[in-house]
């Protein structure tokens, strides 16, 4: 396997869907979805490809702390890295100097998550596997052997992680098997982000009706009387049985949640997603005790930055949906010990994907946590957005409103090089045409 790494490379790349108001939100209402994009290079000519995921001017900063961290993978073998992989993960979050900026959360957390998701990709293309088949193949020991308990093992000790994985083994070839013929159950939030006029929604809720899909997102939290009318319409055109899910982008004080809330109660949605600021864990619980009588869960989590934050929602009975993120969290390794404890707690995991190459990414963890540890589909969706698969060599697929697992090797975040080339920010054809016509 040997493989050393010899050349790290880090790009910053960004589409300019702020100009159609895709991805746009209470919070975020000019996204421009953008990735700090690393490219490994090893001794062997392998490479690993990684992401992580920002909006337009933030990207300067998440390169910058990438290009900090890259030294401690230059020389390191692949088998280095995956032997101690626990060991590994630790130097890159532990770095005495740099920790000071996170610690394990933050732009050096984002980073971290960029590097890592490029060696998981590199080992994945190593072994000749899509990311989620290594993932389900590898045994108990070496899954937890990658997951750093340091500040959690009050809540999941390693032996409790072991037994948990080892009592999921029943099954597993089954699932996998379904998985593959069935695919993952997703919902969309394309549909209805803040900036849609209500003609677009129509439009859009139209044909993703026709195309099979039972489960909408709407953007909600800037003004109550546009999110009545909104919601109103949705619920209108998609029926009383099929799942509707609001998300506010943090924008509410916890009062403000719980009152806004009350009045979107009569469109019935499952969820409210980050009513309130996202490490506010005891304002997450005040909500998700005042909503559950509505019959309302909270749903949380990209952008809760680490494990430490999951295990406190957790405990706090804080949320109800575990919103697990490939980019926020430190990749596929904490990744893993918030799918551990989601399932100890028993709370459902719907990956958050709003983003380019997050649907990409977060396909392989929940397709991991169905097949080798949930086993439960309940209430569980991974969410989709249907913008920017067209930059990827491996995009997802996606049939019946379900994700088909992916076939080709690696964590399906290789962008291809002629759209790298567009996007470069500030170079990039794309960017510099705009700066020409004067519209950025
Ligand atoms: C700015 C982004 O599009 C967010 O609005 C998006 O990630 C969103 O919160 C989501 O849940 O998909
Ligand atoms: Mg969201």
């Amino acid at each position: 396997m040997q493989q050393q790494i010899v050349e790290v490379r880090v790009e910053d790349v960004r589409f300019p869907t702020s100009l159609q108001q895709h991805g746009s939100d209470a919070m975020h209402p000019d996204p421009d979805y953008s990735a700090a994009y690393v490219v490994l290079e090893t001794d062997g000519g392998r490479r690993g490809y990684g992401l992580t995921f920002t909006l337009g001017r933030g990207t300067q900063v998440v390169v910058c702390a990438v290009e900090a961290l890259s030294g401690l993978l230059l020389g390191k073998t692949l088998e280095d890295i995956v032997d101690d992989f626990r060991g590994f993960y630790r130097l890159l979050t532990s770095d005495s100097q740099m920790r000071w900026i996170g610690p394990e959360k933050g732009a050096i957390h984002l980073a971290t998550a960029a590097l890592l998701n490029a060696v998981w990709d590199l080992w994945a293309r190593v072994e000749g596997k899509p990311l989620w088949k290594l993932l389900v193949d590898l045994s108990p020991e070496q899954l937890v052997s990658c997951v750093d308990f340091r500040y959690i093992s009050d809540a999941l000790t390693e032996q409790q992680a072991l037994d948990l994985l080892r009592e999921a083994q029943a099954g597993k070839a089954e699932r996998e098997q379904q998985m593959l013929q069935e695919g993952y159950p997703a919902y969309t939030t394309s549909c209805a982000w803040l900036g849609y006029s209500d003609q677009q929604l129509t439009q859009l809720c139209t044909d993703a009706l026709a195309n099979g899909w039972s489960r909408f997102k709407v953007k909600v939290g800037a003004e109550l009387k546009d999110d009545e009318r909104r919601c109103r319409l949705i619920r209108q055109m998609i029926g009383p049985d099929k799942t509707l899910l609001m998300d506010a982008n943090q924008r509410w004080d916890v009062g403000e949640a719980i009152r806004w809330m009350s009045s979107l109660a009569p469109f019935r949605p499952l969820w409210i997603e980050e009513p309130t600021s996202p490490d506010d864990i005891l304002g997450h619980a005040a909500i998700s005790k005042a909503l559950a009588p509505l019959g309302i869960g909270v749903a949380s989590g990209e952008q809760c930055h680490n494990r430490v934050m999951f295990k406190q929602f957790l405990q706090a009975s804080a949320l109800q949906f575990v919103q697990i993120d490939s980019c926020r969290l430190g990749s596929v390794n904490e990744n893993l010990a918030v799918l551990l404890m989601a399932h100890k707690f028993q709370v459902p995991v719907c990956p958050h994907a709003g983003g380019v190459g997050l649907c990409e990414l977060v396909q392989h963890l929940i397709l991991f946590d169905y097949i080798s540890l949930s086993a439960d589909l309940t209430n569980r969706m991974c969410e989709y957005v249907d913008h920017l698969h067209q930059h990827f060599s491996s995009p997802v697929v996606i049939r019946n409103a379900h994700y088909l697992p992916p076939k080709d090797p690696g964590y399906s975040c290789e962008m291809l090089e002629s759209s790298v080339e567009a996007h470069r920010f500030p170079h990039g054809r794309v960017w510099a045409d705009l700066s020409a016509q004067g519209r950025r």
